[in-house]
């Protein structure tokens, strides 16, 4: 075997590993000898309990008996490995029989291990599985930020400004300059960083984003540059970082806005002479790669604030694309919601999907605080209520009188949806801000009266917020945060 060091292991998740073993002095034993190593065992004594726990709880590694009472080892693993997301699995098997060993390898089991064995030798079998583990997810995040990324993103449009910026887009994607892209939840920052990536000199590089909302402060200077083996304790291997993973490719930070001055220095440092140290490093690490930065703040009046680096700002600045919300194009509107209406009709079998006159019209005079990602979701809905293949007013709960003037949004016109359809059209977009008791509020203070009731609404099922808010989860998160909610103990707000 060889000596190559592991993978580091998080010491706040430790390796889960359930050992099935029917011989109580050797189970005692093993139980001992890998809890004493820092792994997180569970111990069974027959098949049936193994069967049970495993199909109940998550586990890394099974180490498995042959002979078992109840159910054999073998038949555990055939089982086992029908399940979504099954553990690895050592067989563990009485002495010589290696006709057993074959079958178990043939049946998916990492390895196998002869009795009597040396406990050393386990630990080095439960950690090289469990490294197994580790890749064979890396390698599904990654393929499938792969699948996502080399699709041909369309940004469509029809509002003369914007197809001026999409020209831009077009000029100043093959260059390496740095791009600023500004606009509200759901205009379509990401979609725009991932067309400047597939029309930029190196399409085939690896595009690598990173949501600076989404991690702790903490975590996020590791995470960009990579750590070096024994920088801290618990780093026991080399990781490298977002910004290294970028090399050739692209670095999209998405909320910029949400790094802190510290970070901001760093990144301001790599960009310009294109090295950094990775943390606890001593070496230089030399990389080129472009970068793409996104925020829904105004960045200029952070660092008017001191919340945001000067020198830094003008670093990402080089070009600046500003989208504007989408009730400022409302030509857009029926353009992309014929797209979306096709788009989900396809995926639910409903094709030639139309938009009744009256439908367009409350379309139109909606004012979408949620932008393009509502529009999406309010289409998807829309795609399948549709009956007959027309998508009619009442298939759009957006608050707008059919045939009247548009009410402050986004309450919504109960009156307007039939009884038997209120409960959907409440769970689609009810506003929880009483319209009458509004005045004099600021939007800050009606948008955190809104998300709190949603969350309220949903028992902080955050998907299921953010889809009737109709910004992402990311963005959801960053408001959490923002207006300091804290998810009440044991469940629903009160
Ligand atoms: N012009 C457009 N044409 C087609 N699809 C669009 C367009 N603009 C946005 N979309 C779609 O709308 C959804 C939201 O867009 P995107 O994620 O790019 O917004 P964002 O500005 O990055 O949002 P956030 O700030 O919340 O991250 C995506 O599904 C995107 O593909």
């Amino acid at each position: 075997m060889s000596a190559a060091p592991f993978r580091a292991i998080d010491p706040a998740s430790p390796i889960r590993v359930l050992i099935a073993e029917d011989e109580p002095n050797l189970g005692m034993i093993l139980e001992q000898f890998m809890s004493a190593r820092g792994f997180a065992v569970t111990i069974v004594r027959d098949g049936r309990a193994a069967l049970e726990t495993l199909r109940a709880e998550s586990f890394d590694v099974a180490l498995l008996d042959v002979v078992m009472p109840e159910v054999d080892g073998l038949e555990v693993l055939r089982q086992i490995r029908e399940e979504p997301m099954p553990p690895e699995v050592i067989v563990i098997t009485g002495n010589g029989t290696i006709e057993t060993a074959i079958a178990a390898l043939k049946l998916g089991a990492y390895d196998f291990l002869s009795k009597p064995y040396r406990m050393a030798e386990i630990e080095v079998l439960v950690k090289r599985a469990w490294e197994k583990r580790m890749l064979a997810r890396d390698n599904f995040h990654l393929q499938s930020r792969l699948r996502r990324t080399t699709a041909d993103p369309q940004f469509l449009t029809q509002f003369a400004p914007l197809r001026a910026v999409l020209s831009l887009i077009d000029r100043v994607a093959p260059s390496a300059s740095t791009v600023l892209i500004s606009g509200e939840s759901g205009t379509g920052k990401d979609l725009v960083a991932r067309l400047l990536h597939a029309r930029s000199d190196h399409p085939d590089g690896p595009f690598v984003d990173l949501n600076c909302a989404a991690l702790a402060e903490a975590l996020l200077e590791t995470e960009l540059f990579g750590v070096e083996r024994g920088a801290f304790p618990g780093a026991d291997q080399r990781k490298v970082g977002l910004v290294e993973l970028a090399a050739g490719g692209t670095l999209y930070l998405d909320n910029v806005g949400e790094l802190d001055l510290k970070l901001q220095a760093k990144l301001l440092r790599a960009l310009e002479t294109g090295s950094f140290y990775r943390v606890g490093g001593t070496q230089k690490v030399q990389v080129n790669v472009r970068v793409i930065a996104s925020s829904t703040r105004d960045l200029s009046r952070m660092v008017q604030d001191g919340t945001f680096r000067d020198d830094f700002l003008h670093r990402i600045n080089t070009i600046r694309v500003a989208l504007p919300p989408l009730r400022d194009r409302i030509v857009d509107v029926p353009l992309l919601a014929m797209h979306f209406l096709a788009h989900f009709g396809e995926q639910f079998g409903q094709r030639s999907l139309r938009l009744s006159a009256d439908a367009t019209s409350v379309l139109e005079r909606y004012r979408w605080p949620g932008n393009v990602r509502e529009l999406r979701n309010v289409m998807e809905r829309a795609a399948l209520l549709a009956t007959d293949g027309l998508v009619s007013a009442l298939d759009l709960p957006l608050g707008v009188d059919v045939g009247g003037a548009a009410r402050p949004t986004p309450v919504l016109a109960m009156e307007s949806v039939p009884e038997s359809r209120r409960d959907d059209a409440r769970d689609a977009g009810a506003s929880f801000v009483d319209p009458l008791s509004t005045d004099g509020l600021t939007l800050e203070e009606l948008e955190r009266r809104h998300i709190a009731g949603v969350l309220d609404h949903t028992h902080w099922h955050q998907g299921r917020a953010a889809d009737m808010l109709g910004i992402s989860a990311k963005t959801l998160y960053r408001k959490i945060r923002e207006y300091g909610f804290k998810r009440p103990a044991g469940g629903a707000r009160t």
